[in-house]
C-alpha cells in the first residue's frame, strides 16, 4: 500500500463572514498526481495554505510526513508551493531566482533547470519585475520542477502563460515525475488540459469535499447514457444523475455508478448508447449542482 504524505483531517478555517474549508478530511500518497479542483472560492488556495504552513486552521489536523508542517524545518524543506503572482523581490534577476531556490531545496537540480530556462526561453539576467506575465509563470513552473521537492504544489500555474508553454509544462511535468517519482498536486482551472496528468482528483465546493476518487475508476463509473427520452428516464430511475440534457426526443443523462463499468453494461443491456464523460464536464455538472453526496 502507498505512503501517506499528507493527512488532513476536519480541517476549518473560518473568517469572520465566511467558512472558507469546512470540515474537509483526506489523504495524499506518496508518489501521485493528484488534481485539487473546484470553482473560484471552493477553498482550494486556504487548504494548500494549511498544508504548506502559511496559515493556521481554526481547527482540524494536518499532519507532513507525519509531523505537524507549522514552523517545521525538516517538513517545511519538503514542500515546493508555486502560486499564481508570487511575489519576488525588486531586484532580483532571473538568476538569482534560481540560485535562492538552489539553497532551499536539498534536491534541487541544477542542470535541469537550466535546461528548462532554455526550453522556456527566459533571459537569466533580466530584472524579474520586467518579465512578461507569461515569463513570470514560466519561473514559477521551472522552480517548481528543479525543485525535485518530495511534495510539489502547483496552484494555478500559469498566468498569462501561451498554450505552447503550458504544453511544455504538461510534457516535462509528466516526464521528470515518471524519471524521478514524487507528490504532486495540481489546482487549475483546465481541467480538460491536466486530465491525462491526473491520477487522483479531489474536488472542493463552497468548503466541502465533493469528490475524492481515483481518476481511472472515477471514468469507468461516469457515463452519459443517451437514447429515447422514455427509456432513459425509466434506466435512470433511483440512480445517482449528474446531467441531463435533451435533443428532441432524445434525451442524454450523464450517471454515475457505484462501481466501475456498472453503469455502461446495464445501459448496454438496455439498449441504449453509452459514451464517455471528459473530466472537464463532470466537475462542471458537479459543481453547478453544488451537490454534495457520498460518492
Ligand atoms: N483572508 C481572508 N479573509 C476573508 N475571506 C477569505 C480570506 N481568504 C480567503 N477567503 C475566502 O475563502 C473562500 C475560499 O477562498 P480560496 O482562495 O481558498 O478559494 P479557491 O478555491 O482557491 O479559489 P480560486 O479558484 O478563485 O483561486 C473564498 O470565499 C474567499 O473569499
Amino acid at each position: 500500500m502507498s505512503q501517506t504524505v499528507i493527512e488532513v483531517r476536519n480541517l476549518t478555517k473560518e473568517y469572520k463572514d465566511t467558512t472558507a474549508v469546512d470540515h474537509v478530511s483526506f489523504r495524499i500518497e506518496e508518489n501521485k498526481i493528484y488534481g485539487l479542483l473546484g470553482r473560484n472560492g471552493a477553498g482550494k488556495t486556504t487548504i494548500m495554505q494549511m498544508i504548506t504552513a502559511q496559515l493556521f486552521s481554526t481547527s482540524g489536523e494536518v499532519r507532513v510526513f507525519g509531523e505537524h508542517p507549522y514552523e517545521n524545518k525538516k517538513v517545511i524543506q519538503q514542500i515546493c508551493f508555486i502560486k499564481e503572482g508570487q511575489k519576488y523581490p525588486d531586484l532580483f534577476t532571473v538568476k538569482d531566482v534560481m540560485v535562492t531556490a538552489a539553497s532551499v531545496y536539498p534536491n534541487w537540480d541544477a542542470e535541469y533547470a537550466k535546461a528548462l530556462i532554455e526550453v522556456f526561453r527566459l533571459p537569466m539576467k533580466r530584472l524579474i519585475k520586467r518579465l512578461s506575465r507569461g515569463m513570470l509563470s514560466s519561473v514559477g513552473i521551472i522552480v517548481g520542477l528543479a525543485s525535485r521537492a518530495p511534495i510539489t504544489i502547483f496552484d494555478e500555474p500559469y498566468l498569462g502563460l501561451d498554450a505552447v508553454a503550458r504544453e511544455l509544462f504538461y510534457d516535462h511535468l509528466i516526464e521528470d515525475y515518471t524519471e524521478n517519482p514524487r507528490t504532486i498536486i495540481l489546482s487549475t482551472h483546465l481541467i480538460d488540459e491536466v486530465s491525462r496528468l491526473l491520477e487522483h482528483i479531489i474536488v472542493i465546493d463552497s468548503g466541502k469535499i465533493l469528490l475524492d476518487t481515483d481518476t481511472d475508476e472515477l471514468r469507468g463509473r461516469t457515463h452519459n447514457v443517451i437514447g429515447h427520452q422514455s427509456a432513459v428516464e425509466s434506466f435512470i430511475k433511483g440512480r445517482d444523475v449528474i446531467h441531463l440534457e435533451s435533443l428532441g426526443s432524445t434525451l442524454s443523462a450523464t450517471v454515475m455508478g457505484r462501481t466501475e463499468t456498472e453503469v455502461k453494461q446495464a445501459a448496454e443491456q438496455a439498449g441504449l448508447e453509452t459514451a464517455p464523460v471528459s473530466l472537464q464536464q463532470l466537475i462542471v455538472h458537479l459543481t453547478k449542482n453544488g451537490k454534495v453526496a457520498s460518492r
